[in-house]
């Protein structure tokens, strides 16, 4: 029998994981699922291969809520399913590569000192991304694990979408450059989208990967060529609690006037903010949809409009585009933010259908007019089957 690979995807707000059999052709599903909503309301689902719901339960409330204590729950959880077979690869999601690291790595101990060095560009992701790494190290220690990393795909953006404009230097020497981060997403939107739209995977595709962690990118001829996160996972859209894009004054005037440190500013920016800050209720759209107050109201409109402009502004960067995808948790599943994005995308050709906008489903769907002439997708995302594909390449070669 084949070994059996593990895939352990620690977003902000959620650990993701997938079991596959490491069969010779590609990697055969067995298992899938995720704790979500970690400091909210930890919520554990887990799956079989036909999509089948085998648990479905809250975290219970006297567990500390955290990466950690889901991660082991998820893993209690694992062996009651395989016993008797042996996991014989691990892969991780990375949020952060740097400048070292942009293809799928082998785990060593030097690698990981390399990835603590990067925990002040991603506080919210690279110390969730370190410790499974750590913990699984120390429960299966001749078991080989692999990173790959969320900023690997936008590698090759021209060196213009990779710019900021300090002095030069500081890209060279400092390696303060815009890096791109959902990487793992766009890159199996870019897989499936020869067989959903050849039109569109040859030309230009503007992908909303709308989560917890929202990004957007431009593919051209499925190559990433520009995306709105840069530095950090911090740069453009607003977030559960990040902000997106600010204004770097803001940050000068929390330091000079309200004499903030910068632990005090990275808790602002990157926990405090975004749907939670505007609203004052929660980083989880499902609850502003719910809710129904003024102030989430404004937290979803707000939430909306920057995802139009960046839509045009990545459309100015390809000179038009083809395509439009909606993925990820809140792209997925927010038919009303989709209509409401696509509204106002109107003047760009964007004709949605909202019959088929409303239709749920876990596979690929159009969801715009035949006579729309930007075709409009949901395209659910999976990080986890690109995660395993890189990571047995990775221990092949
Ligand atoms: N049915 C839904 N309607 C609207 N938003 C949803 C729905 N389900 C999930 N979401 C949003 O998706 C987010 C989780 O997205 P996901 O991509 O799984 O996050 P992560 O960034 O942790 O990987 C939730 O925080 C919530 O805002
Ligand atoms: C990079 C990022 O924001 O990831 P997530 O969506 O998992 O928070
Ligand atoms: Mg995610």
């Amino acid at each position: 029998m084949n070994d059996l690979l593990l895939v352990i995807n620690a977003g902000s707000s959620s650990i993701k994981f997938s079991l596959f059999e490491n069969t010779p052709s590609d990697p055969t599903l067995l298992y899938k699922g995720q704790m979500e909503g970690i400091y909210v309301t930890p919520h554990f689902t887990a799956k079989d291969a036909s999509d089948k719901k085998l648990v479905d339960e809250d975290l219970p409330a006297e567990l500390p809520k955290s990466h950690d204590t889901s991660l082991r729950h998820i893993l209690k959880w694992l062996d009651t399913v395989t016993t008797g077979r042996k996991i014989g690869v691990i892969g991780h999601r990375v949020v952060h590569g740097g400048t070292r690291f942009s293809k799928p790595e082998l785990v060593t101990p030097e690698v990981i000192v390399e990835l603590e060095k990067l925990i002040p560009l991603a506080p919210l992701h690279e110390p969730h991304n370190i410790t499974p790494i750590k913990i699984m190290a120390e429960l299966l220690p001749n078991v080989p694990q692999v990173v790959c990393f969320d900023t690997a795909f936008h590698a090759n953006q021209p060196e213009l979408n990779q710019l900021y404009a300090l002095p030069y230097e500081f890209s060279l020497k400092e390696g303060i450059r815009r890096y791109g981060f959902h990487g793992l997403s766009y890159e199996y939107i870019a897989s499936v989208l020869p067989r959903v739209d050849t039109r569109a995977a040859e030309g230009r595709t503007v992908v909303a990967h709308l989560g917890n962690g929202s990004s957007m990118a431009a593919l051209l001829a499925c190559k990433g060529i520009a995306s709105t996160m840069g530095f950090t996972a911090l740069e453009g859209l607003p977030m559960g609690t990040r902000t997106g894009s600010i204004d770097a004054g803001v940050v000068l005037h929390l330091i000079n006037h309200l004499k903030m440190d910068a632990q005090q500013i990275e808790d602002l920016l990157y926990k405090q903010s975004g749907l939670l800050g505007l609203s004052g209720i929660s980083s989880d759209m499902r609850d502003l949809e719910d809710s129904g107050t003024v102030r989430a109201k404004l937290a979803i409109d707000y939430f909306v409009s920057k995802v139009v402009r960046e839509a045009a502004s990545l459309a100015a960067a390809l000179e038009g585009f083809d395509a439009l995808v909606f993925t990820a948790g809140i792209g997925e599943n927010g038919a009303d933010i989709r209509l409401n994005v696509c509204r106002q995308l109107r003047w760009l050709g964007v004709e949605i259908d909202e019959a088929a906008n409303k239709v749920r489903s876990g596979e690929p769907r159009r969801i715009s007019l035949p006579s729309s002439k930007v075709a409009v997708y949901v395209i659910p995302t999976n990080e986890e089957l690109v995660i395993a594909r890189a990571s047995r390449a990775c221990i092949a070669a």
